[in-house]
């Protein structure tokens, strides 16, 4: 890893929907570019609200769909069938609206104990990235939690200094279910570009702790060490930052 980082790209649109039309044109722009250069396209998702902003948008993107690869930046360690699972979205909502095929996701093993479910979801992770010190993902998309938290990454959390692995468990996340699994700060910054979306009013106080203050919530500490960085707000969420600028010279192909 390098360690220039990159400062962070700022897209303010009118509303949510908005928001959800640039997050998927920039997962359209960055699939095909990856596809090009590495003939893949290695792509993390979140839960939450980011699984609505996908699973609306996702299915109208052109792109070759087959060179997907699918993982999770964190998932909650329940079975498949509860409405807690990550992968069970968003198979629900692209399986079948897409052509992407349940084999393209990287999941987690939900019959495992914690720890172990997070060592095998290392591991399947390692088998896509063979001979990496840390994996260089494509494209994370993370959300931010009100309290400040991306993936299952919370504040005060030891979790945050974690450096030794690329998937860590945690079993008492603030938020439930308590059980979950995340990739770690070295693998998240070590992203070809990590991007945030969010929405509303709820957002905002949070966002302008982050973005404006710079507070050093785990929100704020995603800073790709040799990538972009984009947060993609819509004007409620922007509402309380003085000066919401967007760096126009940077991704600014696909963020119009
Ligand atoms: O628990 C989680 O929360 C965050 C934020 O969710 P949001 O609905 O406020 O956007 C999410 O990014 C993460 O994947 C999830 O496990």
């Amino acid at each position: 890893m390098t360690s220039t980082k990159s400062p962070a790209v700022r897209k303010v649109v009118e509303s949510e929907k908005e928001v959800a039309k640039q997050l998927c044109t920039l997962v359209e722009h960055l699939s095909n570019e990856a596809i090009e250069a590495r003939g893949r396209f290695t792509i993390g998702l979140s839960g939450g609200s980011m699984a609505k902003f996908l699973c609306g948008g996702l299915p109208s993107i052109q792109t070759s769909w087959d060179k997907w690869l699918l993982f999770f930046c964190d998932e909650r360690l329940v079975p498949f069938s509860n409405d807690d699972s990550t992968y069970k979205i968003y198979q629900a909502g692209l399986v079948g609206k897409t052509p992407l095929k349940d084999e393209q996701f990287v999941t987690i093993n939900p019959d495992l104990e914690v720890q172990a479910a997070a060592k095998d979801y290392e591991e399947k992770i390692r088998a896509k990235f063979p001979d990496s010190d840390w994996p260089r993902f494509d494209l994370l998309l993370l959300g931010m939690g009100p309290d400040g938290h991306t993936a299952s990454l919370f504040p005060g959390h030891p979790l945050l200094d974690e450096q030794s692995v690329w998937v860590a468990a945690i079993s008492d996340s603030p938020k439930p279910p308590p059980c979950r699994v995340t990739m770690t700060f070295p693998v998240i910054n070590n992203a070809h570009c990590c991007a945030f979306a969010m929405a509303g009013e709820g957002k905002a106080d949070m966002v302008k702790r982050i973005l404006g203050d710079g507070e050093a919530l785990p929100s704020g500490m995603v800073q790709p060490t040799d990538g972009e960085l984009l947060w993609i707000l819509d004007k409620s969420a922007a509402s309380k930052l003085s000066l919401p600028p967007t760096r126009k010279e940077c991704l600014s192909c696909c963020l119009q």
